[in-house]
């Protein structure tokens, strides 16, 4: 008898490594490449990856290469080659907009082409997925770098291993739930939702005793620390969160999803970069961009899981952005209705509610 680990439980701790700042040895076929987070890699890490000789490269979204004037041959990414004088600080540069604008012109950049970038393409999946700065450092053909990476103990991981994991909202488990009595209904109940990765766990607010059979009144929140906790201005979040509550307490049935993807699914650390950027000048949307995250990176399935481990398949939805219809009404949750969810507005957040309707197709 033998232990053997799932894909998903590879991936996760792969991404947990990323977050130490160890490597992870990944493979597909007979190619392989040492793989970290630019977040958190160390000089002294970088010395130990120049001793074995190889390749080094940055790996950044597309993203992010436009902004450094990076050419992307791999389509959604680019390898940048890591000249051999250079310090921890300059890999870190390249993966993180905080200097940017002291530094306008970064580089210039020699991008790889050619040879396959799917091995890359894991390392930047999986710097996101740990909710780090999008980009990767990476070795190929470091001297015996199987060997070591084995002997050091290091996480292995295959692309195989990445497709075949699940999706974190395939894997939910519902843990614990109990009454909560709520200033806009006594008859609060609240579940979580723990996914088998290891991940973030995921909310439910039930209200009263919503008729499983009937479209239920439903508000998807997504985690905003600043906007529901603290009383921000720059965004919406507290103001919905709080009328989406008082609606369903009015009704006296209804459930309010809070799904732990703080910033639009890019994590708090990287909000505040995106914020850091807001404050230079860029939109909501454009900041994403330059640190080298598309505009949303939710996954709306959870919710739709949610739902259906508890007993719905339909909702009448709060909402005023139509990708959450469309990804409920795809994960098999029909939407029965579309409730807009209108409030909050002021004038520090006007900007940012108009730049949602004009690029990501608010309705207002
Ligand atoms: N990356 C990023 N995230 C932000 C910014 N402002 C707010 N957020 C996050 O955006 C999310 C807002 O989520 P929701 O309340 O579900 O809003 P929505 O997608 O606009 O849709 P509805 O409110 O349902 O119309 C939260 O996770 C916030 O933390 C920003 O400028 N940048
Ligand atoms: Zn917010």
């Amino acid at each position: 008898m033998t232990f053997h680990l799932s894909a998903e439980e590879r991936v996760a701790r792969a991404q947990a490594d990323f977050r130490i700042g160890l490597p992870v040895l990944l493979r597909a076929g007979e190619a392989r490449l040492l793989a970290l987070a630019a977040e958190t890699l160390t000089a002294d890490r970088l010395a130990e990856l120049r001793s074995l000789g190889g390749e080094i490269d940055v790996v950044v979204t597309a993203r992010r290469a436009e902004t450094l004037r990076a050419r992307a041959y791999d389509g959604d990414i680019a390898r940048i080659a890591v000249p051999a004088d250079v310090a921890a600080a300059w890999l870190r540069a390249t993966a993180d907009p905080a200097s940017d604008l002291k530094m306008p012109m970064k580089g210039p950049y020699a991008t790889r082409r050619g040879g396959d970038a799917a091995l890359a393409r894991v390392a930047v999946h999986l710097a996101k997925q740990a909710h780090l700065l999008p980009a990767a450092v990476t070795l190929v053909g470091g001297a015996g770098l199987e060997a070591r990476a084995l002997e050091a103990g290091l996480c292995q991981l295959s692309v195989a291993d990445v497709a075949r994991a699940q999706p974190e909202a395939m894997a939910l488990e519902p843990v614990a739930d109990a009454r909560v009595p709520l200033e806009v209904s006594e008859a609060g109940r609240v579940h979580v939702f723990r996914p088998r990765n290891g991940g973030e766990e995921h909310y439910a607010v039930e209200i009263g005793t919503p008729d499983r059979r009937q479209p239920v009144l439903s508000r998807l929140h997504s985690a905003c620390f600043t906007g529901d906790l603290i009383g921000s201005l720059k965004c919406d979040c507290g103001p919905q969160l709080r009328a989406a509550l008082a609606q369903i307490g009015a009704e006296g049935a209804g459930v309010l999803l809070y799904l732990n993807q703080e910033g639009r699914g890019i994590g708090l650390a990287n909000k505040m970069r995106a914020y850091s950027l807001q404050d230079q000048g860029f939109d909501t949307v454009e900041a994403n961009h330059r640190i080298g995250f598309e505009d949303d990176e939710r996954d709306f399935r959870i919710g739709a899981e949610i739902l259906k481990r508890m007993g719905f398949s339909a909702v009448r939805l709060m909402t005023n952005n139509p990708r959450k219809v469309s990804m409920m009404e795809g994960a098999g949750v029909a939407v029965a209705e579309r409730v807009p969810l209108r409030v909050g507005e002021n004038p520090h957040n006007r900007g940012y509610l108009a730049v949602k309707a004009a690029k990501s197709g608010h309705l207002l």
